[in-house]
């Protein structure tokens, strides 16, 4: 990681839903301005769906030029396509339906009605391959100590932070949060519902540029409080992700509220 994470705190979970919104238009502007394309890695989850649903209710929206920005997600929740708990149907409902996508660069995870079945271990492994696939020798990022190929330097990796500290669908003691071999994980027996899961592992998060990690809620203080405080991140998973370039925690207030106060400046409003 280069330097500590930075923390942004808002006053509650519309404003950082709409702040988070505008810094992440901005980051892939500026992407697409110097590269020509952006890369994003969503996250499912209530912040992060509010996030998008803050996106797509912006006018600046259209300064993204959404045809040249590759989807990713860090994790699904294995269930059959359409389910209303996958993040990948959330994700269409609070922004991907609404805006001009080219959909071959939009890279779901499989459902468990999909190609691959129920088998989840072919699904991740499938997701580990497109990942390696898109990871151009340019922009690739072979994760630390993982040996499951390279995945795309991503420019954001968004995160929510669940009130337990998982983070994608890597839960504290669970072997996925152990994994440094493959970039992609199977997930069985998530204490979260549904148990079958796929995520993203924690050298693959990694990989990213930025890593924004969201959190808003009191449920969310002793979680953000404990991943900021020097927990390791086999208890605290959310401890263990951040960026290259740069690890970015947007707070609301509550969530905010069991943190030491010097570890960050005042609030914005
Ligand atoms: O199940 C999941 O939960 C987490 C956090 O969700 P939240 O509603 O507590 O914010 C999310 O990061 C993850 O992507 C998702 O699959």
């Amino acid at each position: 990681m280069t330097g500590a994470p930075q923390i942004v705190v808002h006053h509650d979970k519309e404003e950082m839903a709409e702040a988070a919104a505008a810094r992440l238009i901005t980051k892939v502007v500026d992407a697409q301005s110097s590269r020509g394309s952006a890369s994003v890695v969503l996250t499912g989850g209530r912040n992060g769906n509010g996030l998008l649903a803050a996106l797509a209710g912006s006018r600046a929206r259209d300064a993204i030029d959404w045809s040249r920005l590759d989807v990713w997600w860090g994790d699904e929740r294995f269930l059959p396509e359409g389910d209303p708990e996958r993040n990948a149907t959330q994700a269409h409902e609070a922004l991907l339906d609404a805006v001009p996508l080219d959909p071959a660069r939009v890279h779901a995870m499989a459902p468990s009605d999909g190609a691959y079945g129920g088998d989840v271990e072919a699904a991740a492994e499938a997701y580990a391959t497109a990942l390696a696939a898109a990871a151009r020798p340019e922009t690739a990022s072979p994760p630390a100590g993982a040996g499951g190929g390279p995945v795309p330097s991503f420019d954001v990796l968004l995160l929510g932070v669940g009130p337990d500290t998982h983070v994608a669908s890597l839960f504290p003691e669970h072997p996925g949060v152990r994994e440094t071999d493959r970039t992609v994980v199977g997930v069985h027996g998530a204490p979260k519902p549904p148990p079958t899961r796929i995520s993203l592992t924690l050298p693959a998060i990694r990989a990213a540029k930025e890593v924004w990690l969201l959190a808003a809620g009191e449920d969310k203080a002793n979680a953000v409080a404990m991943a900021l405080s020097g927990a390791g991140e086999l208890q605290a998973p959310a401890a263990g992700a951040y960026g290259r370039q740069r690890t970015l925690w947007l707070l609301d207030e509550p969530a905010a509220s069991q943190l030491p106060r010097d570890l960050y400046p005042p609030a914005l409003s």
